[in-house]
């Protein structure tokens, strides 16, 4: 039996029997980094966009979806760091009545020196986008050479006591699988988890999917022949499939949404920067929430229109037929 989390409460339901208890926050559509399967270009403004959502939007947005039974909050982007009101709306959303961690996924941008900062305004997991433990490797792929960063950050984030620290690489045909070992060896050294995501087609990568894409049965094979053990999936994880040790620290966890009956656990909502609902990472171009966010009077409407906007969510993605739905790439939308 699947306990709810929100006992005596409404939930968020589909009509495949999903329960959403998960929300990914985007912050901004702005990044420093120009992640060659993501933004290889950099960001660009478009004019006239709209603007994001202002801290009170988030704060009733939030609630209104702590009120459905939600209790994970993951602040993402584009670059959700860069966002100046970052630390406020850390606190504001830690502090929602149901919200029981906040979580980030960030490029590492400065996170040395913002680690404790972040600890101390509610932040308890902190998911790092890694893709090269070569440091030229890592400039050629996100157009940073800020590897260095990035490590001396993994380290603030533990003498910052963050109780979640992982690793995410994008896994790459010809640019970072010849490092399948040094990965490995580097989550035991370090007592980490390191989930390889396999590369997303999206409407601004097609070529670069053909050429990049590798499967995650790459990374599982390696794994199984060596001993690796497949761990059951913990309350409110993402999609990873993890793998243990089994002679000593280090986690492997692996993201294939190309594999069978990936999207049949989604536990998932977007909401993205500008505060469209998304129903799936390659669904449609969204649905505007923030009519619904003006004033705290508009809960009970917010909510009913939540219910009904996530019981029509999709079974599934389709990218197996090619098709990326509204997604230009995951910036746009906080992967
Ligand atoms: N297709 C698809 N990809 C996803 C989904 N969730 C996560 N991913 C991919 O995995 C990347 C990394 O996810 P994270 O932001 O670290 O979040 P998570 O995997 O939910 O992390 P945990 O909460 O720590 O399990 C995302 O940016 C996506 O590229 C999903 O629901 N569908
Ligand atoms: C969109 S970024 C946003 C957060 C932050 N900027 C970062 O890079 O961690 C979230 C994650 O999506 C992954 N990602 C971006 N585009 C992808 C793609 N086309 N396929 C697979 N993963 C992708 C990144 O590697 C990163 O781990
Ligand atoms: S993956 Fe993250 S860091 Fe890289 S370009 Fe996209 S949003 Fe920026
Ligand atoms: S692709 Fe869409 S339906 Fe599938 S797991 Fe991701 S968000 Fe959920």
């Amino acid at each position: 039996m699947v306990l709810t989390s929100n006992p005596a409460g409404p939930e968020l339901t589909d009509l495949h029997g999903r329960r959403f208890e998960y929300l990914r926050l985007s912050l901004t559509d702005v990044c420093n980094f120009r992640c060659s399967y993501c933004l290889p270009d950099g960001y660009r403004k478009t004019k006239g966009a709209p603007t994001h959502l202002s801290v009170d939007e988030i704060r009733r947005l939030v609630g209104g979806f702590a009120t459905l039974g939600l209790w994970k909050i993951r602040l993402t982007g584009g670059e959700p760091t860069l966002r100046t009101e970052f630390l406020e709306i850390a606190k504001a959303v830690s502090g929602i009545e149901g919200i029981r961690q906040i979580a980030i996924t960030t490029n590492g941008y400065r996170l040395e020196a913002r680690a404790q900062h972040y600890a101390d305004h509610g932040i308890s997991a902190i998911n790092i986008s890694m893709d090269s433990l070569k440091p030229e490797k890592f400039h050629a792929i996100t157009g940073h050479d800020r590897l260095a960063e990035i490590l001396s950050g993994i380290d603030a984030c533990k003498a910052a006591g963050i109780a979640s620290i992982k690793l995410n690489s994008v896994l790459l045909k010809g640019l970072n699988d010849d490092e399948l070992d040094d990965f490995i060896a580097f989550v035991v050294e370090h007592d980490l988890t390191l989930r390889f995501i396999e590369v997303m087609r999206t409407n601004d990568n097609p070529g670069y999917f053909i050429e990049h894409h590798l499967p995650g049965s790459f990374v599982s094979d390696r794994l199984k022949s060596s001993g690796w053990l497949r761990q059951s999936r913990q309350a409110g994880a993402g999609p990873a499939i993890e793998y243990a040790n089994p002679t000593g620290p280090g986690r492997i966890g692996i993201i294939a949404p190309y594999s069978k009956d990936f999207c049949a656990s989604c536990n998932r909502l977007r909401v993205s920067a500008t505060g469209k609902l998304h129903l799936c990472l390659f669904g449609d171009g969204g649905v505007d929430l923030k009519p619904w966010l003006q004033d705290d009077a508009q809960k009970e409407e917010l909510i009913a229109r939540l219910q009904k906007l996530v019981a029509g969510k999709a079974p599934a993605h389709l990218l197996h037929q090619g098709n990326s739905g509204a997604t230009p790439h995951l910036a746009s939308i906080g992967g």
